[in-house]
């Protein structure tokens, strides 16, 4: 079996565990919380880095990265940082976060925050509303082409945008006109292999109407500028903030890096 596989069936035990404890019915009331900032794709159309910057403890693929970074401490500074947006992983069997991380995180800035988390059932979008988040992640390698519209419709009702991420070309056929931003990870999930030429091969490929996102392995200024250059407008950068013990500092560096060459360009 391999990793994505594995993490997609303890999720399902999970979620029905999750449901038990916490009925739907009770999660649904969390509809009407109005979380009040703007839009994750409006921040990052809006913002001049387009970063989207990761909270992650530990990856299957890389071990422990910050085992003890506190969510609330690193959502601030990554906002005074330039970051447009953050992601906060909340799988605890596989990357040591938790939904508190980004309720926590939440609280502790004003940045929209996506839920990245292996979505397979309508009960963690329900849940994604629930705990403060402004937009989810659906992963291509693990849906087929209904369920990605069953999961992207109900997450726009509740008022969730919706990025989808995508590995291989023939994913594509699954968009719907439920998803915003399109993401292309360079990062495959079964193998854990990372090629940052992934981003570069589809992007003439993506949808003109979607915000196009690169996503994983981003690990230096020229990277980053390329990958503009290609047209992306979202950059997903995780490992390369959260391995340092203060991971805003680092994040405000690249962001200061990044822009004076976007405005020397
Ligand atoms: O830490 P990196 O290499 O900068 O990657 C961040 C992000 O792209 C990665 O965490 C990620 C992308 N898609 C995912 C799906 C599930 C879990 C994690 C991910």
């Amino acid at each position: 079996m391999n990793i994505l596989d594995k993490i997609v069936a303890h999720k399902r035990k999970e979620v029905e565990e999750r449901a038990e404890r916490v009925p739907l019915k009770q999660l649904e009331y969390y509809r009407h919380y109005d979380i009040s900032r703007p839009s994750f794709s409006k921040a990052i159309r809006e913002s001049d880095t387009g970063i989207i910057a990761e909270f992650k403890r530990r990856s299957p693929s890389k071990g422990d990265i910050n085992p003890g970074a506190v969510a609330a401490k690193v959502a601030p500074g990554y906002e005074n940082a330039g970051a447009a947006c953050m992601s906060v992983l909340t799988d605890s069997e596989f990357f040591g976060g938790n939904n508190d991380d980004l309720t926590s995180a939440r609280d502790a800035c004003s940045l929209p925050i996506i839920r990245k988390e292996f979505i397979i059932d309508p009960y963690q979008i329900y849940e994604a509303r629930a705990i403060g988040a402004s937009a989810i992640l659906l992963i291509g390698a693990i849906l087929d082409r209904r369920q990605t519209l069953d999961l992207a419709t109900l997450a726009n009702s509740l008022g969730l945008e919706v990025l989808f991420e995508i590995h291989e070309e023939k994913e594509l056929d699954l968009l719907n006109s439920f998803i915003q931003l399109v993401g292309i990870n360079n990062r495959n999930l079964k193998t854990f292999e990372v090629d940052i030429d992934q981003s570069m091969r589809l992007a003439a490929r993506l949808p003109k109407e979607m915000l196009a996102v690169a996503e994983s392995g981003i690990s230096s200024p020229d990277e980053y500028i390329a990958l503009r250059e290609a047209g992306f407008k979202g950059f997903l950068m995780g490992e390369y903030f959260m391995k340092h013990s203060d991971p805003a500092a680092v994040c405000r560096d690249f962001c200061e890096t990044v822009r004076s060459k976007i405005t020397i360009a």
